[in-house]
């Protein structure tokens, strides 16, 4: 067990703390950050709004680990209900319940940064200690053939009858014991999560954490930060202490939905007025396939192989990941029908495969605090939504030539392609409307965006907001734009980078 100090541990109603800066959120940012800013001698408060539920409590059953380390119990949707958007929320963040891919962002991806957003420092050569640093940390290697499983040779197979281009994913893992749970957490600790690597580094070179622990309020004074409110809950909700931490450093590593809701409740930070907008989620689906043989989608590492094809805009801005799947999210994104036709389905889910498309779409959508609630605004743009048929129709191709007897589309209604042929007809009827596909982001993005310019972006290119001096921003959020593949290490290299940045300017001044 790790030294986190959670609501049961609480006595005091009333807590204050002082330190040098104060960390909100122990996620992907988050915990890079705290780890960076206590090896640099500075006393650090980590607060998160999660529980801290240590690897052996998980018990690899999906509904009940969602109930437990996601952000509303998993339901959390965009307000059309179309688009379940999954989060992590607990000690250690989305890193804790990810598929543990990893990808340096796409060198077009930060070309784009320096041309529209003047984010002139962020270039590959600058980026590239820290990618190094982190992947050197987290065990990220390229998967060894132990590590793609049957679901991904399915992909290989008709990627390589058709000629069309895919690679090894790459994965943060160690020894993977190929368990295929890795959204329900990793019971072993062989996902090498912020729960398991910086977090623990984080508090033995003497950072404390606070668990169950929302930041309610950023407190500013004259254009500088000055800390923050924070409240410990019991997992009942009920109110156990209030804390305030005053710190002359304010890090804000609460995810791409929660940090400009927070902004927005502290009513800082925005005379760009683009706090929660430009919010981008790689809109993902699941197309399912059905073959002759055995696959056991769920067994083996959960994520081997990538189509990478189609990845850049000009090739269609799309790629599609052999990504395994167990019954229950097989049963999701496709309409497994009602009774006999039910049971039909699910009674060949072995012979299964999955393929996941991940579109790289446009900012449209917004975050906004309705009468003090959340409301995630997103529908797919119509200029992206050819993009997705295209995702759609690469995939079904891809397991017709890999031998399937017939493939299932993502759709909301039922729609089941006995042959290429239906291919055409399928997705000539799809029209860009709500409840049309069946929606799930795992990468919520962009809602405090990094720009040069002050009137158009809300965070420096320093991670320091234009508006309040010392108040950092750390997470997803920052991008710009949305970077069509997996975040966290671009997630984990931006944090370090500003890490870096804070600790050399408070060494200047202390010089
Ligand atoms: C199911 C799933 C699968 C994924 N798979 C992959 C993958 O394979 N590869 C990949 O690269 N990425 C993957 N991701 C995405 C990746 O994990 C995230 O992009 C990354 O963790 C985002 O980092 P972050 O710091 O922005 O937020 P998070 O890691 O989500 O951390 C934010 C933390 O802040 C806490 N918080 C929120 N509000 C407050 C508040 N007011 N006060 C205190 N604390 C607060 C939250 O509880 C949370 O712990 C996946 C995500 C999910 C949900």
């Amino acid at each position: 067990m790790l030294n986190i100090i959670q609501a049961k541990d609480i006595k005091d109603r009333k807590i204050v703390l002082d330190a040098d800066a104060v960390v909100i959120g122990s996620g992907a940012g988050g915990a890079v950050m705290a780890y960076k800013l206590a090896k640099a001698g500075m006393s650090v408060v980590i607060l998160e709004a999660g529980p801290y539920v240590p690897s052996s409590e998980f018990n690899e059953e999906l509904p009940d680990m969602m109930e437990l380390l996601y952000e509303d119990g998993g339901a959390q949707t965009n307000k059309d209900g179309d688009l379940g958007v999954l989060q992590g929320r607990c000690v250690g963040g989305s890193t804790v319940v990810n598929g543990c891919v990893t990808f340096r962002t796409p060198d077009f991806v930060l070309e784009q940064w320096q041309q529209e957003f003047g984010l002139n420092n962020l270039t590959m050569e600058a980026l590239r200690p820290y990618y190094e640093e982190v992947e050197k940390n987290l065990s990220v290697h390229e998967n060894q053939d132990y590590e793609i499983n049957a679901n991904s040779r399915i992909q290989i197979r008709g990627c390589d009858k058709l000629g069309i281009s895919w690679k090894r994913l790459h994965r943060n893992t160690r020894a993977c014991a190929m368990t295929g749970h890795c959204l329900a957490g990793c019971k072993t600790d062989r996902k090498q999560s912020m729960l398991v690597t910086y977090i623990p580094w984080a508090l033995e070179l003497g950072a404390s954490l606070y668990a169950d622990t929302k930041v309610t309020k950023i407190h500013t004074e004259a254009g500088v930060a000055k800390g923050v409110s924070a409240r410990t809950s019991d997992a009942s909700g009920a109110v156990v202490a209030d804390i305030k931490v005053n710190a002359a450093i304010v890090v804000c590593a609460a995810g791409a939905i929660q940090t400009p809701l927070l902004f927005l409740e502290s009513g800082i930070a925005n005379s760009s007025a683009q706090v929660g907008k430009n919010f981008a989620c790689h809109p993902s689906s699941a197309v399912v396939a059905e073959f002759e043989e055995d696959i056991h989608p769920w067994r083996g590492a959960l994520l081997g192989s990538y189509v990478d094809e189609y990845m850049h805009p000009d090739k269609g801005g799309f790629i599609l990941e052999g990504g395994g799947s167990g019954p229950i999210e097989m049963a999701l994104s496709t309409e497994p029908g009602t009774g006999a036709a039910h049971l039909d389905f699910m009674s060949k889910i072995k012979n299964y495969a999955t393929m996941v498309t991940l579109i790289h779409d446009h900012n449209v959508g917004h975050i906004r605090l309705n009468a003090g609630k959340k409301e995630i605004n997103y529908a797919i743009a119509d200029i992206d939504f050819p993009t997705m048929k295209k995702a759609l129709s690469a995939a079904a191709k891809i397991f017709f030539a890999a031998g399937a007897k017939r493939v299932y589309l993502p759709t909301v209604s039922r729609t089941v392609l006995e042959s290429e042929s239906d291919l055409g007809p399928a997705l000539d009827k799809l029209e860009n409307e709500v409840h049309t596909l069946r929606m799930v982001s795992y990468h919520p993005q962009g809602t405090m965006r990094m720009g040069a310019d002050k009137s158009a972006a809300v965070v420096s290119p320093n991670g320091e907001t234009h508006d309040i001096k010392n108040l950092y921003v750390a997470d997803a959020s920052l991008f710009p734009s949305s970077i069509i593949v997996n975040p966290q290490i671009t997630v984990y290299a931006l944090s370090a980078y500003i890490a870096d940045g804070i600790t050399h300017d408070r060494a200047t001044t202390l010089a």
